[in-house]
């Protein structure tokens, strides 16, 4: 953890420009998605530094950006000052003048609260750990999977699609199995060791029985974590367990309010007892695997580890069937890669016809007589894709659209 002093020196907004931050935030990464927006970590997973740090020694005032709502930031304060652990906060023009964004999980620096009326103003952001574009979030450390192992049957394929788009953010990984008060001792032992060698440590929980619940809080303390996992698994009733007396924000948190077109990418923190953030990540819902295809192997411990312990004969394998690979061969889950690598490919196609507006855009009217360039949809590469896959791209390309139209930066 860094101490404050040297935060202080390096602090964005008062020493840095806008791409300094970027950069401050891109910090020790390998590559990344093309839009920027996601971290990725080299392929150990060090553990990352906790930005939820106890009061400084200093009589700055600092916290942490637990929501965002139009111009508002909502910042939780590190220094308890009055009885007001929040207050509601604007951005100094300055800021946004050097393009310096705020967003939830940032650091920040607060000048000339109004106690009285719980307001103030940021003045300073911290330089990033991580950050993340769905959802947008700076600073998370961990994404906590949670499946069921029964009700609804814990599906291999889909838990390895979960996975490998958890992966993609180069955060830490934390599995979590709940419902095991619904299948043997025999059966969760079976699991455990498939898991194991797909190269996961999970954690077995009965939100039901309570089993597993303290090792949950244990992984979550002094953490941003992410929570993320399909629909009926038992993530609120987790939640309800982790954040007691707070139904009503639970009912935000798992995302209930939060999944609508237009918020996929707002995200709220809530603050863990034992210390620590948790945060619903409505992106990872439906996990798209929208990143270039050569880092898909990254994304399976399995085939990280053949990577480690040997190369290819081709810097640029993909792993199919190319001569002397060390990836391809008789895993688990090496099918599972393939049919991803098929996705990742075709994303690929998506992406490089954006860049190239001649062949791939054409130019729609929009209100008030502008012009937009829009991706062409005839392609027939668009056909190959199946409906679904097709549908969420293109859901997401026009969601991108609309978000750039109505940002202010
Ligand atoms: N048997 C058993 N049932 C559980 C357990 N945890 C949750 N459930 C039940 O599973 C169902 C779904 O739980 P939720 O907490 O709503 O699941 P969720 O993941 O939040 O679902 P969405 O809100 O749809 O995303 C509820 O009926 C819970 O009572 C458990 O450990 N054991
Ligand atoms: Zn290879």
């Amino acid at each position: 953890m860094s101490n404050g002093k040297d935060e202080a020196e390096t602090l964005m907004g008062a020493t840095t420009r806008a791409d300094r931050h970027r950069k401050n935030a891109d910090s020790g990464t390998k590559g990344g998605n093309p839009d920027g927006g996601t971290v990725s970590l080299p392929g150990d997973r060090p553990e990352l530094p906790s930005p939820v740090t106890p009061g400084e020694s200093e009589s700055r005032i600092t916290g942490t950006v637990v929501a965002v709502q139009a111009n508002y930031y909502r910042v939780q304060l590190e220094q308890t000052v009055t009885t007001a652990s929040t207050l509601l906060c604007t951005r100094r023009s300055r800021l946004k003048k050097i393009g310096i964004q705020v967003m939830v999980g940032d650091r920040v620096v607060i000048e000339e609260p109004d106690w009285e009326g719980g307001r103030g103003a940021i003045s300073e952001v911290f330089p990033r750990h991580t950050e993340l574009d769905r959802p947008a979030i700076a600073n998370a450390n961990q994404v906590l999977l949670v499946f069921a192992i029964e009700e609804p049957t814990l599906d291999p394929h889909q838990l390895t699609r979960f996975l490998v788009k958890a992966e993609s953010t180069g955060l830490s990984v934390l599995l979590c199995l709940n419902k095991t008060d619904l299948v043997s001792e025999q059966e969760r032992i079976e699991w455990q060791e498939r898991l194991e060698s797909w190269g996961y440590q999970a954690l077995f929980i009965s939100v039901e029985t309570g089993v597993g619940i303290d090792a949950v809080r244990d992984r979550l303390k002094d953490k941003i974590t992410l929570i993320s996992g399909p629909s009926g698994v038992g993530k609120s009733s987790l939640i309800n367990q982790l954040i007691p007396f707070a139904t009503l924000r639970v009912g935000d948190v798992s995302g209930k309010l939060g999944r609508g077109r237009h918020t996929t990418r707002h995200v709220e923190l809530f603050d863990l007892p034992t210390g620590g953030l948790l945060a619903d990540s409505p992106g990872f819902n439906q996990p798209n695997l929208d990143f270039p295809a050569r880092e898909l192997a990254d994304y399976f411990p399995e085939a990280r580890q053949r990577l480690q312990e040997g190369t290819c004969q081709f810097s640029d394998c993909l792993h199919r069937d190319e001569p002397n690979c060390v990836v391809s061969g008789d895993w688990e889950r090496y099918e599972d890669y393939l049919e991803f690598l098929e996705e990742a490919i075709i994303y690929e196609d998506i992406l490089s016809q954006q860049s190239n507006p001649e062949s791939s855009m054409k130019l729609k009217s929009k209100s008030k007589g502008t012009e937009q360039n829009e991706p062409k949809l005839e392609s027939k590469k668009y056909r190959r894709i199946s409906r679904r896959f097709e549908h969420q791209n293109l859901e997401q390309l026009y969601q991108d659209f609309e978000e750039e139209e109505n940002q202010e930066f």
